[in-house]
């Protein structure tokens, strides 16, 4: 029998925050201390999320009571825990934080929505929980549902559960999406870069060949036990074709099984963005042979509570626009929103367009109409290998970083410029946007007071001071100003060699974006125009975004905006009858 696992005890706010071994210990830190907050564990890695330990971020406390610095060890040491960005700088002889914690509690997270998440996401509800145990317990699940009913919520509980040793042997999972800008939501990578396969446009023959022959990603396709793939309704059929025909060309062992007995969790809501097509037949995921042998009806799971929006109205609206349903009513209540929304805090709602002009002509509009001299920031562009281990030219690295980076090669900015981050700075998450106030050294920011990473990691030279409004509900005190200079992210192959690397300050300009960009994202408010809508589920996934009416302005809306696909709609309702059918069957067995 296994040994149990010792109770740790987390003090969040006490004499002395930090992680103690022995109630005793914690109980010294608490006893008497007002508004002291604490919880016990068995798990060191949710001790820390309790903690609330991100860098720069500090538990609210009551105002008669200033926060303790928490030390971790028995010497104090310098370091200060928290969330520290991977960059190539990453600097290795900090202090070790140990002590209290048996191991060092600096976690290298390629990519800190996951880490952020392990703070700030929400308890599961038994119906989301009860994914992640069948994924633990090694089921094939496609799990889907409306916008905001928490699909990315329970994928990052999944990846973090998947994390943690379970039996004999950890489990060895890939985190992918059908999008570099979803891979990038979840910390994973695109399907196409796991798989080795570039853009996927050879027959499927000569990819699996061609891992076979080079060996390239052949070891993601071997040792790789869990495929997660999230936003799969922005997968071709002919894509899904060709990765099944990959699996199980190279996992040969199990060859009649769907992607050669790989677990595939999918996730996705197909009535949002579809595949890119040209002209008006979309072949989705579900329209594959494969499809049904991945996900009989039992493993699929709808999430049903939309937990994004709490007012029934909009939520039955979004759902009819989903669908493309919208009554006389709802109409009515969406043509309500054409009004100008009022920004009394300075960042104005996020512009969302169909078209990437529409978005870039906004922001470029709204930067020259500010006063000011520009500051221009030019990426400084580091090659790495090619594929074929060569080393990759200057010009095809910027041509590369082009390509699959968000970030750009330039960015212009000016004191008042709306920017949003594209990166999970500490505290702050890939996505929040904020505004401009001012250009500032590293001596200068700490003069005054602005909050900067680890002074190590900031190059000579000015860089843009941003504000970002805490989010509503926001459970941290955020810092006011934060000095965002430029860092440096790397393409890697998936042998985790470096492709290319960009050194740029992670802002894009954001009075507007694309609604492909916004996807996945939550807004508190949010200025829609749909006038040029040319796609299904772009209307749907503009509105959906924001999480009440008061935060939404639409134009350009009308019922002809609104196109749910009908190929989805049917097949949705052919699952639904499969799933009857199903149970039906189910219960004659045990009748029997
Ligand atoms: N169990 C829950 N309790 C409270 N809030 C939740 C829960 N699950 C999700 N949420 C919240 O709902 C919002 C939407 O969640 P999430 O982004 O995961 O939805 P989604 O289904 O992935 O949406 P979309 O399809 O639009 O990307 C988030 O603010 C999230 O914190």
């Amino acid at each position: 029998m296994g040994k149990a696992r010792p109770k740790i005890y987390a003090v969040r706010v006490g004499r002395r925050p930090g992680i103690y071994h022995s109630w005793k210990e914690a109980m010294t830190q608490v006893l008497e201390f007002p508004g002291a907050v604490h919880k016990s564990f068995y798990d060191q890695d949710e001790a820390i999320a309790f903690l609330g330990g991100l860098h720069g971020i500090e538990p609210v406390l009551p105002p008669d009571i200033k926060p303790v610095v928490p030390t971790w060890g028995s010497a104090p040491v310098k370091a200060e825990p928290g969330l520290y960005p991977p960059l190539p700088q990453f600097d290795h002889s900090q202090p070790k934080l140990e002590g209290y914690a048996k191991r060092p509690v600096h976690h290298p997270f390629f990519n800190l929505p996951k880490a952020v998440a392990k703070v700030q996401d929400p308890v599961l509800s038994a119906q989301q929980q009860a994914i992640v145990d069948r994924v633990l317990a090694g089921e094939n699940i496609f799990f889907t549902g409306s916008a905001g009913t928490g699909k990315s919520v329970v994928l990052r509980a999944i990846i973090r559960a998947l994390e943690k040793p379970t039996g004999w042997r950890r489990k060895k999972f890939a985190v992918t999406a059908s999008t570099g800008i979803a891979a990038l939501n979840i910390g994973g990578k695109t399907v196409h870069s796991w798989a080795g396969i570039g853009l996927g446009l050879k027959p499927a023959s000569t990819l699996a060949d061609n891992i076979l022959r080079t060996g390239l990603c052949r070891a993601n396709w071997l040792d790789t036990d869990v495929l997660i793939l999230d936003e799969v309704s922005m997968i071709h059929a002919d894509l899904l074709e060709k990765l099944d025909y990959i699996g199980r060309a190279v996992r040969r062992g199990e060859n009649w099984k769907p992607f050669g007995g790989l677990q595939l969790v999918f996730c996705g809501d197909f009535f949002q963005l579809p595949p890119v097509h040209k002209n008006e037949d979309v072949y989705y995921a579900f329209d594959t042979e494969c499809w049904e042998k991945m996900f009989a009806p039992h493993n699929v799971v709808t999430l049903t509570r939309v937990y994004r929006q709490n007012d029934d109205v909009f939520i039955k609206t979004l759902e009819s626009l989903r669908r493309g349903t919208i009554s006389d009513q709802q109409e009515d209540v969406l043509l309500e929103c054409n009004r100008t929304l009022q920004s009394p805090e300075g960042v104005e709602p996020v512009w969302l367009y169909p078209r990437r002009y529409e978005a870039s002509n906004k922001n470029t509009a709204r930067l020259n109409a500010l006063q000011g001299s520009t500051m221009l920031y030019d990426a400084v562009d580091m090659p790495g290998q090619a594929s074929n281990k060569r080393p990759l030219s200057p010009e095809d690295a910027t041509r590369v970083l082009n390509e699959r980076s968000r970030w750009p090669e330039t960015v212009s900015l000016r004191v008042g410029a709306q920017v949003m981050l594209v990166f999970d700075y500490p505290g702050l998450v890939n996505g929040s946007t904020g505004m401009v106030v001012a250009f500032m050294t590293r001596e200068q920011a700490t003069a005054n007071g602005v909050a900067l990473p680890r002074s190590t990691d900031v190059a000579p030279g000015r860089w843009p001071v941003v504000t970002f409004p805490p989010p509503r509900d926001c459970r941290f005190i955020l810092p006011e100003r934060v000095l965002i200079p430029a860092i440096a992210q790397s393409l890697e192959h998936p042998d985790g060699t470096i492709e290319a690397t960009r050194l740029q300050v992670p802002l894009i300009l954001a009075w507007a974006l694309t609604i492909h960009k916004a996807q996945g994202l939550t807004l508190e408010r949010v200025r829609v125009d749909l006038n040029q809508t040319f796609d299904y589920g772009q209307a749907y996934v503009a509105i959906s975004r924001v999480t009440s009416l008061e935060g939404l302005e639409l134009r350009g809306f009308s019922k002809s905006k609104v196109l749910a696909s009908p190929r989805v709609l049917e097949w949705e309702a052919a699952g639904e009858d499969a799933k009857n059918e199903e149970q039906v069957v189910a219960s004659l067995d045990d009748a029997l």
